[in-house]
């Protein structure tokens, strides 16, 4: 799953391109010689690099994480998870979020918890702070989000470093504290129509831009970074810039979320809505090419083309298409060439079913 700007944060877009996890508990086993009770195996992407040691591993350190909130220290003996993964890691297709998602419905699985989706996206929000991907990923589809306002307590818990909720290796299991518990409610979301006409064309460059490292170029303050070495602004005048930088997203969401739900699809319209100022200005400095794939293609120039922006953090170019798929793909392969980057591309659609749980 992806979010899409000038959704910074806030829209998210499951697509279809599903990780699999594969589970099973031999209850015929009396104890177990794996580390936590727990066996892994793994194919696809990242299966040379993603760890198979169950408190290293996001997917089983998730599902440590939420078990242990329910006072379940270990995984039940013995718990085999086959993970079977398509999602290029560290691309801006969303493939962490797709990992916290599957821990936390790995633990509710194995350990019985019974949590609804609402508070399985507690869980999430306490990993994945950005609701976008988690909440896409969760319940399908193309879904706006929000954070709630909670109280001072709550706000504090919910705001609890990462290394404590999450810690590598997971620990807990010598000194038997428990981990955070999230907050009840962090989080809410909803889901918008999308015309089934609009495809989505992944461009997926092969080389990572870890999200977290994506998200260190962003300014803190806009006004400010925006401003530097321009000290002929008066106060009055920074106000007003963040505010154009800030409203200008705010105009093209607004838009979006009904754009891609209409049929026809007004190509212009959703051009306009996939426009962002707030964060694919400072990820240029990350992906060569950027700034001039986004600047250069238009509905008008690829007639087929409705909009297109960074996938996620990126690289990952998205760009929507009703026809001509193969052109549009062929023109940002050949701009990434220019600049000397390989890409693999996928032509997906939305998948709505989200997280889905399948008994045998
Ligand atoms: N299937 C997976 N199994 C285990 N860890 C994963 C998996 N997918 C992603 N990860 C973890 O998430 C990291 C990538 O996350 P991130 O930088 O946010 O990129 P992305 O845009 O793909 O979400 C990987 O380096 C790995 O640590
Ligand atoms: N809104 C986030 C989305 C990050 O997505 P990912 O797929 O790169 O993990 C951001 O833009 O940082």
């Amino acid at each position: 799953m992806i979010s899409i700007s000038p959704g910074f944060d806030v829209i998210g877009l499951a697509l279809s391109i599903w990780l699999e996890l594969q589970v099973n508990v031999d209850t015929s086993k009396l104890q177990s010689d794996a580390p936590l009770n727990c066996v892994i195996t793994y194919e696809g992407e990242g299966a040379k690099e993603v760890s198979l040691v169950p408190d290293h591993n996001l997917i089983t350190r998730t599902a440590l994480y939420v078990l242990r909130c329910h006072d379940r220290w270990t995984f039940p003996v013995e718990t085999a998870v086959h993970i079977i993964n398509p999602i290029p890691l560290g691309r801006g297709l969303g493939s962490s979020g797709a990992a916290v998602v599957s821990g936390v419905m790995l633990a509710n699985e194995v350990g019985n918890l019974g949590l609804s989706k609402a508070r399985m996206l507690d869980y999430c929000l306490m990993i994945e702070r950005h609701p976008d991907n988690v909440a896409a990923a969760l319940y399908g589809g193309l879904v706006g989000t929000y954070l709630n306002e909670l109280d001072p307590i709550d706000t504090e818990r919910k705001e609890i470093p990462l290394s404590e909720v999450l810690p590598e290796p997971a620990g807990g299991l010598d000194t038997g504290l428990k981990p955070p518990e999230p907050p009840y409610g962090i989080g809410h979301y909803k889901k918008f129509k999308w015309a089934t006409e609009i495809k989505a064309i992944t461009i997926i460059p092969r080389f990572e831009v870890s999200t977290a490292k994506a998200r260190e170029v962003l300014p803190t303050m806009y006004s400010r970074k925006d401003m530097v070495g321009s000290p002929r602004f008066t106060r009055k005048q920074l106000e007003i810039v963040t505010d154009q930088i800030q409203v200008f997203n705010m105009q093209r969401i607004a838009l979006l979320t009904t754009a891609l739900g209409e049929s026809p699809p007004d190509a212009d319209m959703i051009y306009q809505g996939m426009q962002d100022k707030v964060h694919q200005p400072y990820r240029r400095t990350l992906i060569p090419g950027l700034t001039e794939i986004l600047q250069s293609m238009t509905p008008k120039s690829h007639p087929g083309l409705m909009g297109i922006c960074l996938s996620g953090a990126g690289p990952t170019i998205l760009a929507l298409a009703t026809h001509n798929i193969e052109n549009i793909a062929g023109v940002i392969l050949a701009k990434f060439k220019e600049e000397d980057i390989d890409c693999d591309w996928k032509v997906l659609r939305p998948a709505e079913d989200g997280a889905v749980v399948i008994r045998s």
